[in-house]
């Protein structure tokens, strides 16, 4: 059965867009995701979202499996993609367009805004070890700026849930990381149980920061909300930046805000549609 599917990406982060209203089960199953992701035998994505129904009131419900087939908790750059395509597929005026979305990692809400870009309200970062998932905490229950073994070297990392694990570590030059090699050997590190994102990040300034990937299931890609609002939040954490940053990314920049009035993150970026079709 040949299925629809609409291609989205947000700063080069690409995905695979279904409309799955009709039936809270995806239409794929993980190893088919792996097949559609594929860059040479299928359509090539860094991952595939389903659009189902809303549970506990929410509007709708976004799953989404990576390109290895694992299913992370969130996605950032998705997300945007998720409230772009659903307002495709509903027709309603773009500027008015809210919805809370069920994930993984609790109800998060995208918008909108007047200039085609979408701000998401991200939710509160998790701190607390047991909640990135990670055993690497000797002096207290979070883990910022502690030394972590990786490949022979020691590397001073911040942790930080966005529903999903990310671990951050602050570099002279990001552009020398050879992330091909390291990435991999931080994913699977054994003090996280449930493997992690990676973020290594340059300060260029205190609202400017740089940053490159590696993430969970997908390897290296062109951006990351998640790692962006996580890098954000260990860039405070570290006063090493304010509580608003773009955050540069190879594929383009985001803005990132952690709210001191209610604690909550907003990211505010770019989704764009790209193709659709039928596989
Ligand atoms: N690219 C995403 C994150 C996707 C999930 C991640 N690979 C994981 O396994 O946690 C984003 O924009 O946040």
């Amino acid at each position: 059965m040949a299925i629809e599917f609409t291609k989205y990406h947000g700063l080069g982060n690409d995905f695979i867009l279904i409309d799955n209203r009709s039936s809270l089960t995806p239409v794929l199953t993980p190893e088919k995701a792996v097949q559609w992701c594929d860059r040479h035998f299928g359509i090539g994505a860094d991952g595939v979202i389903f659009a189902l129904p809303g549970q506990n009131g929410t509007d709708y419900t976004m799953r989404i499996f990576n390109s290895d087939g694992s299913e992370p908790e969130m996605c950032g750059n998705g997300i945007r993609c998720l409230a772009v395509f659903l307002t495709e597929l509903e027709g309603i005026n773009r500027t008015k367009d809210k919805y809370s979305i069920h994930t993984l990692a609790g109800v998060i809400v995208p918008q909108l805004t007047d200039d085609g870009q979408v701000k998401v309200d991200m939710g509160e970062p998790r701190l607390l070890a047991a909640e990135i998932p990670t055993t690497l905490a000797s002096s207290g229950p979070q883990v910022i700026n502690l030394p972590l073994e990786v490949a022979g070297k020691t590397w001073d990392v911040t942790c930080v849930s966005m529903g999903n694990p990310h671990c951050i570590t602050f570099v002279e030059d990001v552009a020398a990381v050879n992330l091909e090699s390291i990435g991999p050997e931080f994913e699977n590190h054994p003090v996280f149980p449930k493997k992690t994102n990676t973020e290594f990040i340059e300060v260029v300034n205190r609202n400017y920061l740089k940053m490159r990937v590696w993430e969970r299931g997908a390897g290296i890609t062109l951006a990351c909300g998640t790692g962006a609002c996580a890098s954000l939040v260990a860039g405070v954490l570290n006063d090493k930046c304010d509580r608003t940053a773009m955050i540069e990314l190879p594929g383009g920049p985001l803005e990132i805000e952690w709210s001191e009035i209610d604690n909550r993150i907003y990211m505010t970026g770019p989704a764009e549609r790209v193709f659709t079709g039928k596989y």
